[in-house]
């Protein structure tokens, strides 16, 4: 079966032996393999029970980028608002001689009571995920149903799984304005990112569409390819952060590295009847 639905989560399988898996909770993908080898971190101590938000995989950010802010409409609702925290629908599934994929839906009726009050559009996301032998591509299509305007931020938060994040690079956000939201400044990135310590960075408007993440000190990496994304967050919160999260384990921010694209950094704003997409490829270097 390319892809077996399980009560909780779906099971994508590619002839090639790749594989992912995607909870309904969050749509959250959990694990993609590619020659045999896990490529995405998860905590040993995610609670994958729908409680809360998973802690790993790529959960899916929106309508608003951690806290909103008031006066805005996002404000109240919860840190990187109510898709990760929701329960999806399997919409339908495929497969064709390159590709397995399956779709996932969220809508206005399929949210809890209170973030509906909290944020009152009709809306529906289409979420996307498409396995192929070497790359599995992830896109989120957002709809405005109703009919009023609004405003949304969304990001892929990708926890990649590393050998060593004091060893690994971010590489092609070179040239570019980050806010550093651990310093509360702005700054330029010049050259390559490497990984010291706790780091929280946004990037917006990236130059080029591709950001590379060589594990240096051996062979491979992992790549991601934006389409219709132009902000990349890279996140680590390092030993402190990391103790103080209950759902990751202590020594565990030596082995992830977030590369998270999205649209973060200004709102969209999205016509009634209007319709969005963003998506990401991740490869193998
Ligand atoms: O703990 P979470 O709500 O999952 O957020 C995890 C992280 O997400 C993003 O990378 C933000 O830039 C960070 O500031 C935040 O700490």
């Amino acid at each position: 079966m390319p892809v077996a639905h399980q009560s909780n989560k779906v099971i994508l399988t590619h002839p090639s032996g790749a594989s992912a898996e995607v909870y309904l909770y969050g749509a959250t993908l959990t694990s993609w393999k590619v020659a045999n080898k896990e490529r995405i971190f998860v905590s040993e101590k995610a609670i994958l029970d729908g409680s809360k938000a998973i802690r790993g995989g790529i959960p899916l950010v929106f309508p608003v980028f951690g806290k909103g802010k008031a006066p805005h409409v996002t404000a109240a609702l919860p840190q990187h608002g109510f898709a990760r925290i929701s329960l999806w629908k399997l919409l339908n599934s495929s497969d064709d001689a390159n590709a397995v994929t399956a779709e996932f839906g969220l809508d206005h009726t399929l949210i809890s009571e209170e973030n509906r009050k909290l944020w009152p559009f009709d809306f529906s996301l289409v979420y996307t995920v498409k396995l192929a032998a070497e790359t599995i591509e992830t896109k989120l299509r957002v709809h405005n149903i109703g009919e009023k305007s609004f405003d949304f931020n969304t990001l892929l938060h990708t926890y990649f799984l590393i050998p060593d994040a004091s060893k690994v690079k971010v590489i092609g956000l070179s040239g570019i304005d980050y806010v550093d939201k651990v310093l509360a400044t702005t700054a330029h990135q010049e050259g390559d990112i490497v990984i010291k310590g706790e780091v929280d960075s946004v990037y917006a408007n990236v130059k080029s569409p591709d950001v590379q993440i060589p594990y240096v000190a051996e062979q491979g990496g992992v790549q991601l390819h934006l389409k219709g994304l132009s902000d990349v967050v890279v996140w680590n919160p390092w030993a402190a952060k990391a103790a103080g999260m209950a759902d990751f384990g202590n020594e565990e921010y030596h082995k992830m590295i977030c590369v998270e694209a999205g649209q973060v950094a200004e709102f969209i704003a999205l016509a009634a009847g209007g319709s969005w997409e963003g998506s990401q490829i991740l490869s193998l270097l």
